[in-house]
């Protein structure tokens, strides 16, 4: 049984946060600040009942380009929150923990990027976690610990499991959320239709499987490059490029599609059409007119009538990665036309990651739920059990 902040005591408290705010960067800092405003609920809520509030969270991994720390994220959430974030550049030290002993009650300070430390960029059992510095010297100082970072729940890093063995522990907003809409997809409304589009062929491979087994979905559309490897499975010949695509993310794709397309048949759909560049124009061609020496870049409309109609007539819409490359407005139609279509279904829900950049991008609303997470939401639609997750239900 997984506690809530409405079981929290607040008031006076000092409440460790573990938020997911690992956002783009660009010239002058923060490039989006969505998933900061994603957890403005909890922070909200646990400034207002009088908590005293230690943000942890992490930014980019070491070495990559958005590593770095969190002062543009903390002036954000002061913006955000009236004046009542600070930052303190350290993690753990001495200077940290006195920090949040002196915060008063309805303020909060953000602490430093947790991957600064080796520790925090290794994976644990929670029990060994609870053994790392950052926790063993971040507990003492708080109450009680509460996980929102839902984006981050399918590693387990210090932060993320090594303190529910230590405080009283709580699931966020965020995470109370996610996991109430994407655990219990099982009990959405019929039919659901899941469109699986994007670039991460082998992952959208593993959730076609996984939700067909379990009877998660009745129907399957592919579209992206992912709709291309099911073609290439079904004996449409492609043309070179767009099998260079395909082979180039994922060498076992085109098998395990294949293999797919033998177990469920009929309930996986396939582009009638795709679009490909010609001359600069968008060009469409049906199936039957291939090989063509260009990329498929996009489904084309006779694709996106059939799979429109499907989302519009489903219970439940799931959606996972665009239909296309959605960046160039020549192939931004399939991805706008589907999601926007899926809007209208009974129940909608939007896997995170580039998928989620992609709506903002496009300016399509109206879902019932867009997830804050990436893996961690693949995670949860194949199945599996996230670690962060599963350390806040043994206490
Ligand atoms: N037919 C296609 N050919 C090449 N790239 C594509 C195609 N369809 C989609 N993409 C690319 O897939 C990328 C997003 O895929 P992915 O990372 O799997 O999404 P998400 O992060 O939402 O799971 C986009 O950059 C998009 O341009
Ligand atoms: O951005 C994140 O995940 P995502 O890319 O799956 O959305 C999380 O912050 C986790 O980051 P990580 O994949 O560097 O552990």
């Amino acid at each position: 049984m997984i506690r809530t902040l409405s079981d929290l005591d607040a008031s006076g408290a000092a409440v460790g946060v573990r938020v997911d705010i690992n956002s783009p960067l660009g010239d002058g800092g923060l490039a989006d600040d969505a998933r900061i405003r994603a957890h403005l609920d909890t922070l909200s809520e646990l400034l207002e009942r009088d908590a005293r509030v230690a943000i942890l969270a992490h930014q980019g991994r070491p070495g990559g380009d958005d590593f770095a720390d969190l002062s543009a994220h903390a002036e954000r959430l002061d913006e955000l929150l009236d004046g009542s974030v600070g930052y303190c550049d350290a993690t753990f030290s001495a200077d940290a923990r006195a920090e949040v002993r002196a915060l008063a009650l309805g303020e909060a300070v953000v602490l430093e990027n947790t991957r600064f430390y080796s520790e925090e960029y290794m994976e644990f059992d929670p029990a060994d976690a609870a053994d790392t510095f950052l926790v063993r010297r971040l507990a003492p100082v708080f109450d009680a610990y509460v996980n929102d970072a839902f984006a981050a729940a399918h590693r387990s890093q210090p932060s993320l499991v090594g303190f529910p063995a230590r405080l009283p522990a709580y699931a966020g907003r965020v995470m109370e959320r996610e996991l109430d809409v994407l655990g219990n997809v099982s009990e959405s409304p019929t039919p659901r239709v899941y469109l699986l589009g994007g670039a991460k062929v082998d992952d959208s491979l593993t959730v076609a499987r996984s939700v067909l087994e379990r009877g998660l979905a009745d129907d399957i559309l592919a579209a992206g490059i992912v709709g291309n490897a099911f073609l290439l499975a079904s004996g449409v010949r492609l043309g070179a490029a767009s099998a260079a695509v395909v082979n180039e993310r994922s060498s076992e794709a085109v098998q395990q599609a294949g293999e797919l397309l033998d177990d469920f048949g009929a309930r996986i759909h396939l582009p009638r059409d795709v679009a490909v560049e010609r001359g600069g124009e968008r060009v469409e061609l049906d199936v039957d007119d291939l090989p063509t020496t260009e990329a498929a870049m996009d489904v084309g409309a006779k694709t996106v009538s059939h799979f429109a109609e499907l989302l519009e007539e489903a219970g439940t819409a799931v959606l996972n990665g665009p239909a296309g490359v959605f960046e160039d407005e020549n192939f931004a139609f399939g991805t706008r036309e589907l999601y926007e279509s899926a809007t209208r279904a009974e129940h909608s829900i939007v896997g995170g990651g580039d998928t989620a950049a992609a709506l903002r991008r496009l300016g399509i609303e109206g879902f019932s739920h867009v997830s804050t997470g990436g893996g961690a939401c693949l995670s949860m639609l194949t199945g599996d059990t996230l670690p962060a997750v599963d350390a806040l239900d043994q206490q």
